[in-house]
């Protein structure tokens, strides 16, 4: 079933032709026809005896995601059954739902890495209900009348506490009740006594002493009553808890402070005991997503916590009455399952990491599947899931169901794979399906998925839109005619948000007698200025050029966010060359690579958002690394508009984007350089993941 995806496409870039004006560079009208020409002559921008060839596999390519082949018809997702259990609703991470498995059984701790919205919750929240019900326990706090500032703690089975409680605030009653009448009678007595031998007015005053002595000093049974911290009453499964971002109180546990601590108005201490996390997820999971952004000393406590199985609970604040209180200690043994990106693991505390390591699992959470008719099904599950998770939205019918899968497909980024950041898929699946409750339909369809599409974009997203507007207004870019030093470079905001970048270059004399330096601005960060490093290896050593005594200025504009990634190294290099050698930059063009020193392309993140943004933009072709080619599912509506120049070298680059006959020597001159090895390597999908998770982005 195809759609027409056209509402999509903002529309306005139809005239930026009129709007291309020069800014701050001398720009010059080229004649790019020819070159035009002779690209499209040669199979689509791509040279070399193979382009036909691969012209054709990227359209069968982009067929493949007009057509999603569900392999079983259904009339809308109510027919579809949802697993019971949690464990049998995750999709696509195998490895770890088997990893959960055995750690369930095995009670050992899991430490999951991966993107965020891939199911680290999920999976924690699916190993509690894993875990055995009997086991769980309530933990109760007495009184010690012995030393009132160390409670006892007491673990009673689930439920039991309750009883316990209950029993104990019924006895208290009891017993109030029945010291109560004695003293009425007590102090009736002394008034009437008084009324006969005395005078009234000094038996009232004694009866009303003597209850006041009496609330004083008699035992007061409330006092006794346990603190019941932590109850499993009528639980269905073991207990799940968030522990993610708590405070040192609420994690370990804390004693509330008591203003009047004396006086016969102060609360017990035992009564001011607050369970933390770590005690209610005791038999159960406690998850904790970006563990490292705990403080230093929990994360200490935390691992004491996991090695002893109990841990005692003790006001938090130094100035609070609570830190005289110190309970025994209580149990605590819970399955910890932390979850983050790599920077968890790396700003962890050591020790606590080798105690995942030493005694649990590692897991790396994929956030791709590959788009197999079994996996396609499981998107209908996943559908399915969705909607009744949510309660509220129209079940999909098979048209809606396959507009999802087609945007997995979109946001997998990837040949042949499906999207696994289900969080934010999810969010489509509920946005169309609010579109459908606010019409009331009865069932949500494609027009829906789509409808959702629009509206539901990220803040990336918009924000994308809002700077390519301003970029358009100001004229941030061009997009006709060519210029010296200047390239439009593509970045990735917010991992689905494709924005074009400006990077203008300038060569100027070095002060006399100094070295020549590289000054490179638009708040770069480590990974873009490694970037910039290496680009000017890769002119030094690749062309020769003598830049000893020049300063080379590259500055990134408008970068109020900074930039982080090394994938506009490309066009650093084309800029920066160009500014070298006075030779123009074709403004209709957009490019995307990372440079190795060696002057190959390599594969960079985020294409297809990057080759959409081009061509919603204005630019005619873009240019992107061939290992990349694959991952590339354009909507058709931007097919349209914009030609994709896959390279592999930088004199490919060069060929396609500078004009002009004097590009054709330095041409010549990267390609004797680059020749000895144009074919690059296959990249593994892990590393281009890995690249990912440390967020590498432009
Ligand atoms: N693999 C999956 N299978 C099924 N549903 C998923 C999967 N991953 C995510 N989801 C859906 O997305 C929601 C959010 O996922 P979850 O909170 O588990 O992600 P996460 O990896 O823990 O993210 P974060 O690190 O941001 O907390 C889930 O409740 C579920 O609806």
């Amino acid at each position: 079933m195809v759609y027409n995806k056209n509402q999509n496409i903002d529309e306005s870039s139809e005239n930026m032709d009129e709007l291309a004006q020069n800014i701050g560079e001398p720009v010059q009208d080229v004649d790019t026809s020819a070159a035009d020409q002779k690209t499209e002559e040669s199979g689509g921008g791509m040279t070399g005896p193979e382009s036909n060839q691969v012209k054709a596999e990227s359209e069968s390519d982009q067929d493949n995601y007009e057509d999603v082949d569900i392999g079983f018809s259904f009339e809308n997702t109510s027919n579809i059954d949802v697993p019971k259990l949690l464990i049998d609703q995750v999709l696509g991470q195998e490895h770890a739902v088997e990893v959960v498995k055995k750690a369930a059984g095995q009670r050992r701790h899991i430490m999951m890495i991966g993107t965020p919205g891939t199911g680290k919750s999920l999976l924690a929240k699916a190993m509690a209900e894993l875990l055995p019900k009997e086991e769980l326990k309530d933990i109760l706090v007495y009184p010690n009348m012995e030393d009132l500032n160390n409670p006892k703690i007491r673990e009673v089975p689930a439920g039991k506490g309750r009883e316990i409680v209950m029993a104990h605030k019924m006895e208290a009653r009891k017993k109030a009740q029945a010291r109560n009448m004695l003293m009425m009678l007590f102090v009736v007595g002394i008034i009437i006594y008084s009324y006969f031998v005395y005078e009234l007015i000094w038996g009232i005053i004694a009866g009303i002493m003597i209850l006041m002595l009496t609330r004083q000093f008699l035992p007061k049974e409330e006092m006794m009553i346990p603190k019941l911290a932590v109850s499993n009453y009528d639980k269905e499964h073991a207990p799940y808890i968030d522990a993610t971002g708590a405070h040192a109180g609420a994690l370990l546990g804390d004693v509330r402070h008591d203003p009047f601590q004396s006086g016969g108005l102060e609360t017990p201490a035992h009564d001011r005991v607050e369970a933390g996390d770590i005690h209610k997820a005791h038999k159960g999971v406690l998850f904790i997503d970006e563990i490292n952004t705990l403080r230093l000393e929990s994360q200490q406590s935390l691992l004491t916590a996991l090695q002893e199985k109990e841990y005692p609970i003790t006001g938090q604040s130094e100035r609070s009455s609570g830190a005289l209180v110190k309970t025994e200690p209580v149990p605590c043994d819970f399955i910890m399952v932390s979850a983050g990106n790599l920077d968890a693991v790396q700003k962890m505390h050591p020790a606590l990491r080798s105690r995942i390591k030493g005694y649990g699992y590692e897991v790396y959470m994929q956030d791709s599947m590959e788009d197999t008719p079994e996996n396609r099904k499981k998107m209908v599950r996943f559908v399915a899931q969705e909607v009744v998770r949510d309660g509220h939205i129209p079940h999909f019918n098979e048209g809606a169901v396959e507009e999802v899968i087609r945007e997995a497909r979109r946001r997998a980024g990837r040949k042949g794979h499906l999207t696994l950041k289900l969080r934010d898929l999810g969010g489509l699946v509920r946005v169309a399906g609010d579109v459908a409750h606010s019409e009331g339909a009865p069932l949500t369809t494609a027009e829906h998925v789509l409808a959702a599409k629009r509206i539901a974009r990220s803040i990336e997203q918009q924000l994308a839109d809002s700077y390519l507007e301003h970029r358009k207004e100001y004229e941030s870019f061009l997009r006709k005619g060519s210029a010296v030093g200047r390239v439009n470079g593509l970045a990735v905001m917010g991992g689905d948000s494709g924005i074009v970048l400006p990077i203008v270059s300038e060569v100027t004399p070095a002060i006399s007698g100094a070295e020549g330096r590289i000054i490179a601005t638009g708040k770069l960060k480590t990974i873009a200025k490694e970037a910039v490093q290496n680009v000017s290896a890769v002119i030094k050593n690749m062309t020769g050029m003598d830049i000893s005594r020049h300063d080379i200025h590259i500055q990134f504009v408008g970068t109020y966010e900074g930039v982080e990634g090394d994938s506009a190294s490309v066009s650093i290099a084309t800029a920066v060359i160009s500014a070298i050698e006075k030779i123009p930059v074709d403004q209709t063009v957009a490019m995307t690579g990372s440079l190795s020193v060696r002057g190959d392309v390599l594969p960079v993140g985020g294409v297809t958002y990057k080759i959409e943004a081009a061509a919603q933009a204005g630019m005619k072709k873009v240019i992107i690394p061939k290992s990349n080619e694959a991952d590339v599912l354009i909507e058709k509506a931007y097919k349209e508009k914009i030609q994709i120049i896959p390279v592999s070298s930088i004199a490919e680059v060069m060929e396609h984007s500078l004009v002009g006959p004097k590009k054709n020597s330095i041409i010549e001159k990267l390609r004797n350089i680059t020749k000895i090895n144009f074919d690059i390597p296959e990249v593994s999908p892990a590393s281009v993941q890995a690249k990912n998770l440390f967020g590498c982005r432009n």
